[in-house]
């Protein structure tokens, strides 16, 4: 299958610092790809890269075959949202709606409408008048009505509340169904992207540290404890993300293809949350062996 995106060496420079380089990707289409990091990480600026809004400093990035910015045709294929929620706060709801019809051929003026009615939005309400949620849910209804093939949401979620975000991230997965969008969304909140993603990107220090499918990711990630040992002293084949040493105990999380034998271990599955919190801990630098570029996202089995 074709991807939907893919970046080779993609770097991004702000002066002389790096915001991401070495990004090497290749997401595959009809996914909800959740993207992570701590503050600074490089996410915006990947989404950015990918919207057509920053243009790269080296490397390359595709979406659908052609470069991000390559026309109104191209540009018509891909929504993004943006981490601020733009909207126009002298505009009505109202106005949003026709102005993103104007503005976008595809317009799906009955997705933008009902999905407003259910909010309980009132179209003659400015959006300078509406909370930071509803405007966040305005902003969202922008995107998705504009039936992009890739939707591309800067932590589309953060102020939403609960319930909001829980049906927020329900009707994403459906419209990945039924539209055949793929999405990818940047969010803190792992527990969010554990019930929507199925793909995961986690990017530090403007490098990305671990890509993939979250089902095999979790089938080979392992939390390893056991009597004390350096973490230099396991098999070449257990990649050592982090570890941990107390007196006379180690606890190590490894990514290995296949099964950990050695019976001194006693072996444990990650949540998500450890996963992304174990790639994330300032240890994991030193520790992997992996090269500073993506394990390539795998295709649909
Ligand atoms: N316009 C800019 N000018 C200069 N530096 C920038 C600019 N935008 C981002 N940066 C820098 O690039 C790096 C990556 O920023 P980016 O916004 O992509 O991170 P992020 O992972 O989205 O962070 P957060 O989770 O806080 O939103 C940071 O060091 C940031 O300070």
């Amino acid at each position: 299958m074709t991807p939907i995106l893919q970046s080779q060496e993609l770097g991004k420079k702000y002066g002389r610092r790096w915001a991401l380089r070495d990004c090497t990707l290749e997401i595959p289409a009809g996914r909800v790809v959740g993207l992570v990091g701590p503050n600074g990480a490089g996410k915006s600026t990947f989404l950015k890269l990918a919207a057509g809004q920053l243009a790269p400093t080296s490397g390359g990035i595709t979406v659908l075959g052609g470069r991000p910015a390559d026309g109104p045709a191209q540009l018509a294929k891909i929504g993004f949202v943006a981490q601020d929620t733009p909207v126009y706060p002298r505009l009505t709801v109202a106005d949003h709606l026709r102005l993103g019809a104007g503005l976008n051929p595809g317009w799906d003026a009955g997705l933008a409408r009902q999905r407003i009615e259910r909010l309980g939005l009132d179209p003659a309400q400015r959006a300078g008048g509406l909370s930071g949620g509803q405007r966040a849910q305005l902003a969202l209804t922008m995107g998705l009505a504009k039936r992009p093939r890739l939707l591309l949401l800067d932590e589309p979620v953060a102020s939403l509340d609960p319930l909001a975000r829980r049906e927020f991230l329900q009707g994403l997965m459906e419209a990945v169904v039924e539209y055949e969008l793929s999405v990818v969304l940047s969010s803190h909140l792992l527990s969010d992207l554990e019930r929507a993603c199925d793909h995961l990107i986690v990017l530090t220090g403007s490098r990305v540290r671990v890509a993939g499918e979250v089902e095999r990711l979790l089938a080979t990630h392992h939390r390893l404890s056991g009597p004390r040992r350096e973490p230099g002293r396991l098999p070449a084949d257990q990649h050592v993300i982090t570890a941990r040493h107390a007196d006379r105990q180690s606890t190590v999380i490894v990514r290995a293809d296949g099964p950990i034998l050695d019976p001194s271990w006693s072996v444990s599955h990650l949540t998500l949350e450890d996963l992304v919190l174990a790639y994330m801990d300032r240890q994991a630098d030193q520790h992997t062996d992996e090269p500073a570029r993506a394990i390539t996202l795998e295709g649909r089995r």
